[in-house]
């Protein structure tokens, strides 16, 4: 393990110095798009300035006799396009897959100056952070970019969640976590065939009635992702990081879809990704405080002066540590005004600068 001295020194002689912050840009929606799908490429000029973050998805997802093709395509999408306020980021292929090694060595040199982040992954320990981190310092050097490129790991093998800790704090580069549920459904044995999302099959039931023994008993589905995104966060916000629910692949169902992001959301979840355009909108209002929300913050925040206390407002007892909830709420609702017309007028906040 590094000295904490030398924690935040450069890999390589001439690679960028690593932040010691994550920078906060809005992140509430992951657009993921197929590099080597000409029809999405051509979608793109249109999504760019809807999503928070446009990824070009080089691994699962994309043909085997596509990769290439899915590597080659993301270049040219990065050089023809300006991406303005949105971030840009890559998933690569995994460290141990015949296609990540070229997708590191190709993409740094090429286009690493308009790369923001580098999601990785199937990523089981600290060992594979070390790796990439190591790598991405050559190539920065040898590529001479003065900007260092972020990682963002998949939480997506009991390995990786059992070690979530170590990943987190393995490099000053990590940017933040998301969950992969379908492969994790796969790699813990679990027997949901659903990339993401609740399941039938995982519910509790209500007692039987004494009175009415052969009532019908109500049943409340429960969601198999509460514990590893629950663990995530902890993690992530340990470590000054970013967590992110993940996929959601039933397409056709945006109820579901808005729910499962919502419960994220709660926990502490900053965004998620969406896999067809009709998510993005979705993405995009979960992830930004309700109006109402915003209202109640505003209203705690100023009953409540210099923070210190309790008082009563609209019956509720608030003291000092329920004004710092309502500071997230507030602090994240004057973030995303600060970039966002609508919603500055919405939230009754500061909007963009003119
Ligand atoms: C899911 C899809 C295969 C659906 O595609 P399609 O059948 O073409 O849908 P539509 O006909 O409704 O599409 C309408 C038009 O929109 C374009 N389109 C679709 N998706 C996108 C997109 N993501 N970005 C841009 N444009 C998109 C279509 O081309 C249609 O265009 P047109 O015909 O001109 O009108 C498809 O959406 C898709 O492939 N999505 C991405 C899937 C993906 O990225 N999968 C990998 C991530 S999830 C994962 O890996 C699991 C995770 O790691 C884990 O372990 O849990
Ligand atoms: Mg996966």
């Amino acid at each position: 393990m590094r000295s904490a001295k030398d924690f935040f020194a450069p890999l390589a002689v001439g690679a960028p110095t690593p932040p010691r912050d994550i920078p906060w840009r809005p992140s509430r929606v992951i657009h993921f798009f197929d590099p080597s799908n000409e029809k999405m490429a051509a979608k793109l000029p249109g999504l760019i300035p809807r999503v928070d973050v446009l990824l070009g998805n080089l691994e699962d997802g994309v043909r085997a006799d596509n990769k290439i093709a899915a590597r080659e395509g993301l270049v040219k999408v990065a050089e023809g396009n300006d991406f303005g306020e949105t971030q840009f980021w890559v998933r690569v292929n995994s460290i141990d897959s015949p296609w990540g090694l070229d997708d590191l060595l190709t993409l740094v040199p090429a286009i690493g100056a308009k790369l923001d982040v580098i999601m990785l992954p199937k990523v089981q320990g600290a060992e594979d952070i070390h790796y990439i981190d190591r790598l991405l310092a050559q190539l920065e050097a040898k590529a001479g970019l003065t900007r260092p490129i972020l990682v963002h790991a998949i939480l997506e093998t009991a390995r990786g969640v059992g070690n979530v800790e170590e990943i987190c704090a393995a490099s000053p580069r990590m940017q933040g976590l998301s969950l992969g549920p379908a492969d994790l459904a796969a790699d813990r044995r679990m027997k949901t065939t659903r990339v993401g999302g609740g399941h039938p099959g995982y519910l509790v039931r209500q007692d039987p009635n004494p009175d009415a023994p052969d009532a019908v008993r109500a049943t409340f589905q429960q969601d198999p992702w509460h514990y590893t995104l629950a663990r995530m966060v902890d993690a992530c916000v340990a470590h000054g990081i970013m967590p992110y629910y993940g996929p959601f692949g039933d397409i056709a169902d945006v109820t579901a879809c808005e729910d499962q992001f919502r419960n994220a959301f709660l926990l502490g979840a900053v965004g998620a990704w969406s896999l067809h355009p009709v998510q993005i909108d979705i993405a995009k209002k979960v992830f930004s405080p309700e109006v109402k929300d915003v209202e109640w913050a505003k209203k705690v925040v100023d009953a409540m002066g210099d923070g210190t206390g309790a008082v009563m407002v609209n019956g509720t007892m608030q003291d000092d540590a329920s004004v710092k909830q309502c500071r997230v709420i507030l602090d994240l609702a004057r973030r995303l005004a600060a970039r966002d017309a609508d919603l500055a007028a919405a939230y009754g906040l500061a909007g963009p600068a003119a």
